[in-house]
């Protein structure tokens, strides 16, 4: 048997996990590849099958952790190098990354988060020669790191300077601090539940919130948990299970749903009792979404197609739902990608589109319909100004505004002008993994 010294690097306990964690930061950093098609389908790494599920838990942790804290570890780690981070070999920077974000916010021992950032260096052709830089730096980050997160803990370094300016210009200073400080910390699991939620938090180990969602922490995988092979909940953020509540009482209705995929609201509205059609343009995403419902026991009529040209039944819709393809920016708890990936020029493409799927809903719906519009952004041209801009160009369109009772009395999170607006500020907890909702809008509107 070799001894442990002598071992080729892949043999290392949890060095595969970080080789891993590394490829998939640079995918994001330099390829602008989303950690979605990343982790799954078709573009998925490779080297994930050969993980066990623990370290592929821990994988996703170490990317997670570094993409949620970036700015912060750009402070430390450029007060710990004289020289900046080495731009001639990612291998090098994302070993920095992975090792400093273990050793600041993980609970990996400091001697190991070196010694495994060191044999990634190793291991890389480019970075090798930086070997003695990274494990200096990371021994200094062990000592040092903490009083320099705490020296930047206010400034909101964790988004990009183009996303903060819009908040605070929008929502404020106070609140958009709060919302990047809640960004910072891992997000909760949140279960959409079938029926009897108290029943289901306590076989979690997880809470209900007064929304009716299970809420809990997320050890290991998701499919192992009791209850997801019987489909009797699905995965779904607390403040994305809102929208689709808010066409009331939908048994026997029929309802469209224009951007359904993967389905989590096709779910919430089939389970509610209504003849549902769910429309999305992307194949890949129809066939989760078949297999979610079949998973759930669910029935829905299922459509591959671009909503904004669908011409639908001549009969119409009781309702629609547009849950619209957008920047995203509200989810960056859950896919903190989004916050490097997205640019604000992204911003005028998606509203058009969004303009387009609303103004084609106003043909799918029968007098009296009702549409809901909700989108994941917290970026105001996707969602007050977008139902603004509708209203203004369909005179048989209203806004029926939502009551803070429909939303479980929770009233911060209803606008003056009766629009949902939630921010990843909101529900706060002690504990603030347990805290926290997905950024969303959402407005109900009444054809006449
Ligand atoms: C925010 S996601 C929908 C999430 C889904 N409603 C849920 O609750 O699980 C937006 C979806 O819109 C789809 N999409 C984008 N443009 C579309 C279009 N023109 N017509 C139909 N679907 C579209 C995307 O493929 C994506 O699945």
């Amino acid at each position: 048997m070799p001894s442990q010294r002598f071992a080729p690097p892949s043999e290392v306990p949890g060095l595969a996990a970080r080789r891993i964690a590394a490829d998939i930061v640079d995918g994001v950093l330099h390829k602008h590849r989303t950690l979605d098609d990343q982790l799954d389908g078709s573009g998925a790494h490779p080297g994930l099958k050969t993980l066990a599920d623990r370290d592929r838990a821990l994988m996703r942790r170490l990317v997670a952790t570094v993409l949620r804290r970036l700015g912060t570890l750009g402070h430390v780690l450029s007060r710990l190098l004289d020289k900046g981070i080495p731009s001639e070999a990612p291998r090098a920077q994302s070993a920095l990354l992975i090792g400093a974000a273990q050793i600041l916010w993980m609970d990996v021992p400091d001697h190991a988060a070196v010694d495994l950032s060191v044999r990634l260096v190793q291991s890389d052709r480019r970075a090798a020669r930086y070997a003695g830089l990274v494990n200096a730096v990371l021994r200094r980050c062990a000592r040092e790191g903490q009083a320099l997160v705490e020296e930047v803990a206010t400034q909101s370094l964790d988004l990009p300077p183009w996303l903060l300016a819009r908040w605070r210009a929008h929502y404020g200073e106070a609140t958009a601090r709060d919302m990047a400080l809640a960004l910072g910390h891992e997000p909760s699991l949140d279960l959409t539940v079938k029926s009897d939620a108290e029943q289901w938090a306590s076989r979690l180990h997880g809470e209900t919130l007064p929304t009716g969602t299970v809420r809990m922490l997320l050890h290991g995988s998701v499919t192992m948990l009791p209850g997801f092979a019987e489909g009797q909940w699905w995965v779904q953020d607390a403040a994305a299970a809102l929208p689709a509540r808010l066409f009331g009482d939908i048994k026997g209705k029929s309802i469209a749903d224009l951007c359904a995929a993967p389905g989590g609201k096709t779910a919430q509205l089939a389970h509610a009792g209504a003849h549902v059609t769910a429309i999305d343009r992307s194949p890949a995403r129809v066939a989760r979404l078949r297999e979610n419902l079949a998973r759930l026991s669910l029935q829905a009529e299922t459509v591959v197609a671009d909503a904004a040209e669908w011409a639908g039944p001549a009969e119409g819709f009781d309702g629609i739902l547009i849950d619209a393809p957008c920047t995203s920016t509200g989810t960056i708890r859950r896919h903190p990608d989004v916050a490097w990936l997205r640019q604000e020029s992204d911003i005028a493409a998606l509203t058009a589109l969004q303009q387009r799927l609303l103004r084609k809903s106003v043909s799918l719906l029968k007098p009296g319909g009702t549409l809901v519009y909700c989108t994941c952004s917290l970026e105001p041209e996707e969602g007050e100004q977008a139902i603004a801009t509708l209203l203004a160009a369909e005179p048989a369109l209203r806004r029926v505004p939502i009551e803070a009772s429909e939303v479980s009395g929770l009233s911060e999170i209803i606008t003056a002008e009766g629009d949902l607006r939630t921010l990843p500020s909101h529900l706060p907890n002690a504990d603030p993994k347990l805290g926290g909702l997905d950024g969303f809008f959402a407005a109900r509107l009444v054809k006449s």
